[in-house]
């Protein structure tokens, strides 16, 4: 479903990602885990074609690929209910005819039902909790029934609860509509219950595999460069960088999953 083979970008002569690659099989729900200023951004829209490789190769099968960027600001007084958004993802695309109203409601409407939103769909967008405008940015990229959905960031500045809400609503949808998940994040805990893959992204580099293959003192020690360890505590992941001299090292510090430091 995705194939990302040896992809390498630079901007202004400076190597963001550094021949990455890994692939995901179709159904699969894959975390791309990284500290702010990784690459996760860029390799996302490095896939969508809006950031032009120096090397590389990006293959995704060829369908739609639904898309929910990071950092969506919804006006509060943007006249536009939910439902309105999400039907504005059906004309995404300037191909083809545009459905003809009665099947294009239904679609919208069998999408609201999809996200657990029947209930807020005729509320100005801008009012919904960030929790309930996360669902409905992602009925918006997959009303057109993409089978790859990519999300940048989309557990930032969500609370605890809400979170966890998405996590589930996204796993379901993989799931019953064997959608590929490729989703950023820099902290992977909420998504361990979930998550089959991952490729965890550092030094412009890329690790991808299962949590156990990837999430590993040893992995994580050769991609950053130095020793890391992996700790396991109350069922979170704790990633820790030893030595430097403050203890921790400044770049590890900028918390690709939780830092702790050691005594
Ligand atoms: N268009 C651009 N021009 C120049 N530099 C860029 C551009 N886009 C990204 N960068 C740089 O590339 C690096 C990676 O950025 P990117 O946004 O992909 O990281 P990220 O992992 O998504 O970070 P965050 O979690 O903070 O969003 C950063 O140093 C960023 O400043």
């Amino acid at each position: 479903m995705l194939n990302v083979n040896s992809l390498s970008v630079s901007f202004s002569g400076r190597k963001v990602l550094d021949q990455v690659g890994f692939s995901l099989p179709q159904g699969s729900f894959c975390g791309l885990i990284g500290s702010n200023g990784s690459g996760k951004t860029t390799l996302l829209r490095s896939i969508l074609g809006l950031v032009k490789p120096e090397g590389g190769t990006v293959a995704t099968g060829g369908g739609e690929v639904g898309y929910v960027p990071q950092k969506i600001q919804l006006d509060p007084f943007m006249p536009l209910r939910a439902r309105d958004v999400v039907a504005l993802g059906m004309d995404g695309h300037r191909f083809g005819l545009p459905l003809p109203s009665l099947a294009r409601r239904r679609a919208v409407d069998a999408m609201l039902a999809a996200v657990d939103a029947t209930g807020f769909a005729d509320r100005r967008v801008g009012d919904l909790s960030g929790g309930q405008q996360q669902r409905i940015m992602i009925a918006h990229a997959l009303v057109r029934g993409p089978k790859l959905l990519l999300l940048d960031e989309p557990l930032a500045n969500l609370d605890l609860r809400s979170v966890a809400e998405v996590v589930a609503l996204l796993h379901r949808l993989s799931f019953e509509q064997r959608i590929t998940v490729l989703l950023s994040a820099h902290d992977m805990n909420p998504l361990l219950p979930v998550m089959d893959r991952i490729v965890y992204l550092a030094n412009g580099r890329s690790v991808s595999g299962s949590v156990g293959e990837v999430v590993r003192g040893s992995v994580l020690s050769r991609l950053y460069g130095y020793h890391i360890d992996v700790i396991s505590v109350h069922g979170r992941v704790l990633v820790v960088a030893a030595g430097g001299e403050n203890g921790l090292d400044a770049d590890i510090a900028c918390a690709p999953v939780h830092v702790a430091q050691i005594p």
